[in-house]
């Protein structure tokens, strides 16, 4: 908590204004018993209408005061609770910028982002609300109790009997809210993560006529989220009988021992109506507290969760030695030398001993069945993920040596998946370099094929793409994906059977308009004749090297790559 709280700092004289301005309400708000008292015992009692009038006008401007005060707080409670807000989520959104995708996987998305929407708001709540009435609740506490004393001592002494009996008691209610809380917050994790997840598949749970069955596995999260927060607020609710309970004997005790005083002459009759108010007072600032300490059990834990994401301290060292001028420098070349890798908190090595070379300008295709690790090899390149053992070379320098942005800045990267963000057509593709002029667009996206389609729609590159591009078919976003990475003008480019969805005459024309790129070519393939154009192949099975040479050579020493090719029918069996 305190470490999140640490991001009020930069509005701390907003706050503390916000705080004076609730002093100043406090203050009125405690004084006007006393002037009551004064007007029942020297003006109603004593028939004098001037000082009832004058009084009264006290009170009004009091009153006044206290209105304006109240107002201007609520503007600077809120003005210090939303920037604290929006600084907390810049930072967690800036720090998850800057995860490994190691750490990605140890948090879910679903989670990530109730971390950002939900928790942040909860502990915002009460920030504002710590500005705006919670610090006012127990200050109201001790405050009543203070006049109290002030106004008639023995009757005070009846209020002051339960009060420690109620602050033990909050204090363990608390604790046992925020363990209640943090659980309700899991829940919410998981009804994000199915949310999100049906969302996503929308398509296929149509075609899989699956709607019943998310619908229930929906229904099923949200009821242990109903379940849990019923708990936690139960729980919570005990406090208010228990509280009233308590303030309600001490009452009845000034009311008892109030009367018999009065009737016996020996004190007036303003002073029990006092008491009487700061009773109630108190009451209401004890029940107040009680409201505002369920919201506080539920931030603390949501502060907690804010905190592991702030805490993260990401395992891919950046490590930059750019001065440790790197001799053998050559433009895109790649070495793999005895590379093994595991996925953290995997048993199996993905990749083993895996070692090849690519010279500059060269094009490698990678072939294997699914799942034999050829998107990992591609990752490790611009250390997604470090290598378990053996190194990887690019131009010359092991990756680890490479300042990690520069490293990326020359390695052009087609996923698997493509990926395109809201935004117009021009705006994904300069993705590969904000800054590229738009001949610059227009040459990547006629080199990866796509100009045309690009200038068929109704508003060329101003089109708007929908949220990961819905409007978009299969192969347009393909190669979309490539024309942005074609824009990089890296010294790598890496193709992660990025052409799938190609028909065989666009894919012939892109792979022709490519054979004149400069850089180096990776391209992950299940096709033969892909591979076919290529200077090297690669085969890999189950994260080992089987074979590695030309399409020729790989003829006549791969068996497997002979039988791929013949149910290709690439080659006569
Ligand atoms: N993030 C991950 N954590 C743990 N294991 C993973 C992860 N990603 C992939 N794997 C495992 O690593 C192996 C290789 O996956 P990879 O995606 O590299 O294969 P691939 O050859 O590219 O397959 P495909 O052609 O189907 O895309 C698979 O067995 C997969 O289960």
């Amino acid at each position: 908590m305190k470490e999140i709280f640490s991001y009020v700092r930069p509005y701390k004289w907003t706050a503390i204004f916000a705080l004076c301005l609730m002093l100043l309400e406090l203050f009125v708000e405690l004084v006007q018993p006393i002037i009551m008292a004064k007007i029942i015992d020297e003006g109603v009692r004593a028939q004098n209408h001037e000082m009832i009038w004058q009084w009264g006008a006290v009170l009004l401007i009091l009153s006044c005061l206290a209105f304006i005060a109240g107002v201007v707080n609520s503007y600077f409670s809120s003005h210090t609770a939303q920037s604290f807000a929006f600084d907390l989520r810049n930072a967690m959104f800036e720090k998850i910028q800057s995860f490994t995708l190691t750490t990605y996987q140890k948090f879910s998305t679903a989670s990530l982002i109730t971390r950002l929407t939900n928790d942040v708001t909860q502990v915002q709540t009460v920030l504002f609300m710590s500005l705006r009435i919670m610090l006012r609740a127990p200050l109201a506490v001790v405050g009543s109790i203070v006049m109290a004393f002030v106004v008639n001592a023995k009757l005070a002494l009846f209020l002051v009997i339960g009060a420690p009996i109620i602050f033990v008691f909050l204090v363990f209610m608390v604790s046992k809210g925020v363990s209640y809380f943090g659980r309700v917050q899991k829940r919410v994790d998981r009804l994000n993560r199915v949310l999100q997840e049906n969302l996503q598949a929308i398509r296929l749970v149509k075609a899989y006529l699956r709607g019943t069955y998310e619908a229930s596995r929906f229904e099923q999260v949200a009821s242990h989220l109903k379940i849990d927060t019923v708990k936690a607020l139960r729980t919570m609710e005990y406090i208010m009988p228990v509280l009233l309970f308590i303030m309600n004997m001490s009452l009845l005790a000034v009311l008892w021992f109030g009367t018999k005083q009065i009737a016996a002459g020996s004190m007036p009759l303003g002073d029990i109506v006092a008491i009487v108010n700061y009773a109630m007072r108190m009451t209401g600032s004890f029940s107040m507290f009680a409201f505002i300490i369920i919201f506080y059990a539920r931030a603390k834990a949501s502060a907690e969760r804010m905190a592991e994401v702030l805490a993260v301290e990401n395992e891919v060292e950046v490590i930059s030695t750019s001065e440790e001028a790197s001799s053998k420098m050559k433009f895109g070349e790649l070495a793999f030398d005895n590379v093994s890798f595991t996925y953290p908190g995997a048993e199996n090595p993905v990749l083993s001993n895996v070692s090849f070379q690519v010279k500059s300008g060269e094009k490698l295709a990678i072939m294997g069945a699914t799942g034999a690790g050829k998107s990992t090899l591609l990752q490790l390149i611009p250390r997604f993920y470090d290598v378990t053992s053996g190194q990887i070379s690019v131009e010359g320098k092991d990756v680890q040596q490479w300042d990690l942005q520069e490293l990326r800045e020359i390695i052009g990267y087609v996923p698997q998946q493509s990926l395109l963000f809201t935004g117009s057509i021009a705006e994904n593709i300069r993705w590969g370099d904000a800054e590229a002029e738009m001949d610059e667009v227009l040459k990547a996206t006629m080199q990866a094929q796509i100009h045309a389609s690009v200038e068929d729609f109704p508003n060329g590159y101003d089109t708007r793409v929908g949220q990961k591009g819905v409007n978009l078919s299969g192969g347009q976003k393909q190669r979309l994906s490539i024309a942005r990475a074609l824009l990089r003008k890296g010294h790598l480019l890496m193709l992660d059977d990025s052409t799938s969805a190609l028909d065989v005459k666009t894919e012939q024309a892109l792979w022709e308009a490519l054979s004149d790129e400069r850089a180096t070519m990776l391209v992950v393939t299940q096709k033969i004749r892909t591979a076919k154009e290529a200077d090297r192949i690669l085969l890999i099975d189950a994260g080992e090297v089987v074979a590695y040479g030309t399409h020729d050579e790989l003829l006549q020493s791969s068996l497997l790559y002979k039988k791929i090719a013949i149910s290709q029918q690439e080659v006569e069996e």
